[in-house]
């Protein structure tokens, strides 16, 4: 079993991340996990903060001369912001009143952030501590272990890649073709992580667009996973099942507020008979023709392209600031707002892909098991050698 935390707030000294369970022997360096942080700063519509904070990663443990040990990973990721929040942030008790142009209390909640419930729940007056931990900013530490877990599946061939399938009401048409995982760069070329370059545009003037009405848009994005085996997951127990494991993944990241698994919803909306994968007879084996149902049957891998989307909503800072209640004074106020990303989607792409890359990596070890990663690709490689030849599957 993997497990992984994470720990840390938006504007305090760093970020910690720690991923338990991952075998020996994975090859793995720094400059790999700082080129996904990279990745995930991307992006039209990422807001100032992206363009002068660095992600400033090191290595805490697990990994020695560039491979993994067998013990927990251990990761820290600085916040180049720190020096600015060490009174608003810091760990000491306070000796009188905070001072300063962050002092004052925030006292006005934004809609669509934890920030009033938080206050509610923890019994909090303002939402500083609250918005510090519930920040998206914590999705830097998923993406430093999402590349740790990547790097685990690339050593079994599993492969992923993720893109951008709309933002607001701007989509990719649905005939353009699915990347592979050899469009990545590509991918991570473009402002808005898409391939197709029409859309591509139109996504981008919808951005602009946003920007210079003071608001902000939401959208979907697609991961895909190439190389699985068949059988990851189970459909014996509900909590097994992988496509509810990458379903909780997904929604756990901030701002996503639905998945799908391959054409997801639109397959309700489609009649039986076209509705599932048929299985022919191809060269080798069993082979089937579509990839609508995302790479997984009864709650476990197929053997093919695994696809799973993630909806994320508009972001919740709104410049043009919504309604809200001046808890301190119980008056109506408008929502706190300092700066924020406009649009954050093509980021959550990648945040998606490291999710996906963990529960991956989990299952992986779940079936295979393997105190070193030699271990685990033996044990894959005999599971699918015992597979008898009329059951086989070929992509
Ligand atoms: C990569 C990424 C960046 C985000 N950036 C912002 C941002 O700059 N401003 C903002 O208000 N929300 C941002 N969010 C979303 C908020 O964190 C999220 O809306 C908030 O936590 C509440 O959403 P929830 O109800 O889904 O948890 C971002 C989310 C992600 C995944
Ligand atoms: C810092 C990151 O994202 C932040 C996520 C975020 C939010 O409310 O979720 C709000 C913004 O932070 P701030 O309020 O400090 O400008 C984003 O910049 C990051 O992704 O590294």
């Amino acid at each position: 079993m993997l497990r992984w935390l994470t720990a840390g707030e938006s504007h305090g000294p760093e970020l910690i991340a720690l991923l338990e369970g991952l075998p020996a022997g994975v090859p793995i360096t720094a400059e790999q996990i700082q080129a996904d942080l990279q990745r995930r700063k991307l992006g039209a519509g990422r807001g100032a903060r992206m363009k002068f904070e660095q992600d400033e990663l090191s290595i805490s443990g697990g990994i020695r001369h560039g491979r993994s040990q067998g013990g927990p990973v251990a990761l820290r990721i600085g916040n180049t912001e720190w020096p600015k929040w060490t009174e608003v942030m810091g760990a000491a008790p306070l000796e009188g009143e905070l001072t300063g142009a962050r002092a004052a209390k925030l006292t006005r909640p934004r809609p669509g952030h934890a920030d009033l419930v938080g206050m509610q729940k923890h019994g909090f007056d303002e939402a500083r501590p609250v918005l510090e931990r519930a920040s998206a900013r914590e999705t830097a530490a998923r993406v430093a272990l999402g590349a740790v877990a990547r790097a685990f599946l690339g050593e079994l061939g599993v492969r992923l890649v993720s893109h951008t399938l709309s933002i607001g009401p701007v989509r990719v048409p649905d005939d353009a073709p699915l990347p592979t995982a050899d469009d990545v760069d590509r991918l991570d070329g473009d402002e808005l992580r898409c391939l197709h370059p029409a859309t591509s545009a139109a996504m981008l003037a919808e951005v602009e667009d946003a920007r210079r009405s003071g608001d902000t848009l939401g959208g979907i994005v697609e991961v895909l996973a190439y190389g699985l085996p068949p059988g990851l997951g189970s459909y014996v127990h509900w909590d097994r099942r992988l496509d509810g494991r990458l379903a909780q993944a997904l929604m756990s990241i901030q701002a996503i507020k639905g998945v799908e698994v391959g054409d997801g919803f639109e397959t309700t909306r489609r009649r039986g008979s076209v509705a599932h994968d048929e299985l022919l007879v191809g060269d080798g084996g069993v082979t089937r023709e579509t990839v609508r149902a995302g790479g997984i049957e009864g709650g476990m891998s197929t053997g093919g392209v695994l696809r799973v989307r993630a909806g994320m909503k508009p972001i919740a800072t709104v410049p043009r600031a919504l309604r809200t209640v001046d808890v301190a004074t119980g008056e109506a106020a408008q929502a706190h707002h300092q700066r924020s990303d406009v649009c954050a989607v093509p980021a959550a792409g990648v945040v998606a892909e490291a999710m996906v890359a963990l529960v991956l990596a989990d299952a992986v070890v779940e079936k295979f098991g393997g105190d070193s990663v030699a271990e685990t690709r033996r044990n894959l490689d005999a599971y699918l050698a015992a597979i008898p030849e009329q059951l086989r599957t070929t992509p």
